[in-house]
């Protein structure tokens, strides 16, 4: 049966009560599906290419071509119906899974054992973290840091560790404009590294594969990190017209000297695990085909270690540069927020987005 006028007006009603954020691109599409329904095929001007988000919403619509508008339609209301089952379904909640904490879109979070694993879950990405995605790193995090466990460990999904910021994250552009963006993205990324700075317990770091920018820096925020030997370490900072963050202008050089901290801050080189190891960024290194068998054996003996004595200590060995790491982490945002409107860092990012150069 073919949607009624009165269906797809209920869910465009429906979009609105959506318990959880579709995402940008289930956004886009109904969008599209939206206008191809209302209006028929796209007939308006391509907008500029600096005009990030008009350009995705553009792209999106031109993509249906000659859809015919009833099947737009259909499309739409069956794509809400199935966003609103999703939504209910995950908000129900899952009796007798209490090990796993809360949903999450982009993460995997579980107790066991004392440890609480926060795996970084968009494997198809390389884990890049969308805006969500340092949201929800952020709560997960809060929510560690106050249950019951002894220890937090970091890691991700797949073949990577993260390939750091997605890239993504520049075309969402708010009716503010593209400083209204950065601003806000200065103060989230200034609270996404202040949760690491003041983070209470062990945090470890499973670091599964390559790392690229933010996943790398904010390493010098852990209290241990393990590596498998095909882990990489790269923060392209310059090549993308950026600077550094997660308090790496200060961590780094003081982990490894400035000499090694310049070639990879300001010059780029990507770091193999062992040499990432011989620069004391890394813990130890563990061949890859023994690496979750060797890691997770250590961390459930060391996670059985007392609670208390372990949170003491890192309080004792950190407290003394909480409040540096803050002064640090507020001058990198601020220098950040201009370099996301350089002509340098726009090129970069709009470079990789239209022909997915590599670094
Ligand atoms: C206006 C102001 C807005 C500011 C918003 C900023 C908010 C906070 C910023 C915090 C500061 C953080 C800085 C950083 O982290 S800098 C580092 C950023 N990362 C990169 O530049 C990596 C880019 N990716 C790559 O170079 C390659 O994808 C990679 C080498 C990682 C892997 O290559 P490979 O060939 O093995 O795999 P694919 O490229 O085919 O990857 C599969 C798909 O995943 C997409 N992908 C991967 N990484 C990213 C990413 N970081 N952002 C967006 N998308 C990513 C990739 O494009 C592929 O997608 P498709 O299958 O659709 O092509």
């Amino acid at each position: 049966m073919r949607a009624s006028q009165d269906d797809f007006e209920n869910a465009m009603n429906q979009v609105k009560l959506l318990k959880k954020d579709p995402g940008n691109e289930v956004k886009l599409k109904l969008y599209a599906l939206y206008k191809q329904a209302t209006e028929g095929p796209c007939n308006m001007p391509k907008p500029g290419v600096f005009d990030f988000i008009n350009k995705a919403k553009w792209d999106a619509w031109n993509a249906l071509g000659s859809l015919p508008k009833e099947t737009a339609r259909q499309n739409y209301v069956d794509l809400v119906s199935s966003l609103s089952s999703s939504s209910e379904s995950s908000s129900q909640g899952k009796p007798g899974a209490d090990r796993e904490q809360q949903e999450y879109e982009n993460l995997v979070v579980t107790s066991e054992d004392g440890i609480t694993k926060i795996m970084f879950n968009r494997p198809t990405r390389k884990n890049a973290i969308s805006t969500q995605m340092y949201q929800e790193i952020m709560l997960a995090l809060k929510a560690a840091s106050k249950d019951d466990s002894t220890i937090t460990v970091v890691t991700g999904n797949g073949d990577y560790y993260s390939s750091g910021n997605d890239l993504a994250n520049f075309t969402d552009i708010p009716p503010g404009g593209v400083e209204e963006k950065a601003k806000q993205s200065a103060i989230m990324l200034r609270d996404f590294v202040d949760t690491f700075i003041d983070f209470p317990k062990p945090l470890i770091a499973v670091v599964n594969g390559p790392a690229v920018g933010i996943s790398v820096t904010t390493l010098g925020l852990f209290d241990a990190v393990y590596a498998s030997d095909k882990a990489t370490f790269h923060t392209p900072f310059s090549h993308l017209g950026l600077s550094p963050e997660g308090c790496a202008s200060y961590t780094f050089p003081k982990i490894m000297g400035p000499a090694k901290a310049t070639e990879m801050l300001i010059f780029g080189k990507k770091l193999t695990a062992r040499e990432a190891c011989a620069q004391g960024l890394v813990t130890e290194v563990f061949p890859d085909s023994t690496f979750q068998k060797e890691v997770w054996t250590r961390l459930k003996a060391y996670s059985k270690l007392p609670q208390n004595s372990m949170r003491i200590s890192k309080q004792v060995i950190r407290k003394i540069e909480k409040e540096k790491l803050h002064a640090v982490n507020a001058e990198e945002c601020s220098v950040l927020q201009k370099r996301w409107l350089s002509d340098e860092c726009m090129n970069a990012t709009m470079n990789f987005l239209s022909k997915r150069s590599k670094l």
